[in-house]
């Protein structure tokens, strides 16, 4: 894909409009109109082109969730205990937040240096072509985003849903990580921040709410381009239109994860891959676009508390072979992220050279 310094990236967003209405056109604009989305085939879930799915409550929940992180780097999770009432309030809310007119969604958007708030991707800045969607970032408090939207009286609704969501999935998430933990043989001793996380249950987390609305040409626009989240793991909560996909190699191939009524989908950040020496694998995924369906997205992107230094753990790297990745907090991964995109987390590999080197 192109890739644009920020000279050009201000260039770009003066040529196009940084906003348009998504509804009103026939085609997709050269703005939006991507060269390279077919590099690799999309092909549609079944047999071993599977996304695994673990039931939360089976006895084996375990083995499972260990296999799925080393040999996808995303499964879909049931048996996960999150009301299904609550997910369709997140989608209703989400809706309608995203249906307000442009000029109100503006009035939160995200401003410069800062996560949260209403705008494009923030990958977007890596690109010379505008994605087909809009999102909305909640760090903190919906409360300020909500105020500059609705009126006092109409705001009440979506900070309940989104409020009690963060709730609900802060305490999913630390589940996860706990079974993801254990089916890499680690306890809480092994990692000196995990154990108070436990107690407190204390993930910090952003949730990216996805808006991608129909598309006339949907081979020729994406939703969101090939990303891995740079979290410990993401929980995604996708409405019934599919549009997630994971690449999978040998030979290449986009692989679709369907909606399951109920299920939701974990994603391997790249944090979790630097904590298992690579064992566990972030998974490069995107979002296509649909002719006539407007799909939503909620992601509960989680990573550890900021002071926290993520690295290999011990037990997990061979007396022979040295750790492959330099410890970072999320922050720092954040900010290389932004500076980098998808080469952050080679920029903080260790080489065996350079291990040997130092070790000697
Ligand atoms: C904490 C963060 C992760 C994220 C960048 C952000 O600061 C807030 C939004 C996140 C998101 C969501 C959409 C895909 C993504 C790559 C992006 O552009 O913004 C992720 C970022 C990430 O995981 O690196
Ligand atoms: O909408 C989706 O399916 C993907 C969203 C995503 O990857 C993200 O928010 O990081
Ligand atoms: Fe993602």
């Amino acid at each position: 894909m192109p890739s644009v310094s920020d000279e050009s990236f201000r260039n770009l967003r003066l040529r196009h409009p940084r906003h348009f209405e998504f509804e009103s056109v026939r085609e997709v604009p050269d703005s939006h109109a991507w060269p390279d989305l077919h590099d690799h085939p999309s092909v549609e879930p079944s047999g071993p082109d599977s996304v695994p799915v673990v039931d939360l409550a089976s006895p084996d929940a375990v083995p499972r969730v260990g296999r799925a992180c080393e040999e996808w780097g995303v499964f879909q999770v049931t048996g996960h205990g999150v009301p299904s009432d609550l997910l369709d309030r997140l989608e209703s809310q989400t809706r309608r937040l995203f249906s307000l007119p442009t000029h109100q969604k503006l009035k939160a958007a995200r401003s410069p240096g800062n996560i949260s708030g209403y705008g494009l991707a923030p990958i977007s800045s890596f690109f010379s072509k505008l994605m087909w969607s809009e999102g909305f970032t909640i760090a903190g408090s919906p409360l300020e985003h909500a105020r500059k939207l609705w009126r006092p009286e109409d705001s009440g609704e979506f900070c309940d849903v989104i409020e009690e969501y963060k709730e609900v999935m802060k305490e999913l998430a630390g589940r996860l990580l706990h079974l993801m933990l254990l089916s890499l043989g680690l306890t809480e001793e092994d990692i000196s921040w995990a154990g108070p996380v436990r107690e407190t249950g204390d993930l910090p987390a952003v949730l990216q709410l996805n808006s991608y609305p129909a598309c006339p040409e949907p081979d020729r626009a994406i939703g969101l381009a090939a990303h891995t989240d740079s979290s410990l793991l993401t929980v995604l909560y996708q409405s019934s239109t599919s549009g997630l996909q994971v690449l999978r190699p040998d030979p290449a191939r986009w692989v679709t994860v369907p909606p399951l009524p109920g299920a939701l989908v974990v994603n391997v950040g790249d944090l979790s891959h630097i904590l298992s020496n690579g064992q566990f694998w972030s998974v490069l995924h995107r979002a296509v676009v649909n002719r006539t369906r407007h799909r939503l997205s909620a992601a509960y992107i989680c990573g550890p508390p900021a002071h926290v230094k993520v690295s290999p753990v011990d037990k997990l790297v061979g007396p022979s072979e040295g750790p492959a990745y330099r410890a970072v907090t999320w922050p720092e991964y954040l900010g290389l992220k932004r500076k980098l995109f998808n080469k952050a987390l080679a920029s903080i590999k260790i080489s065996k050279e350079e291990w040997e080197g130092r070790s000697n």
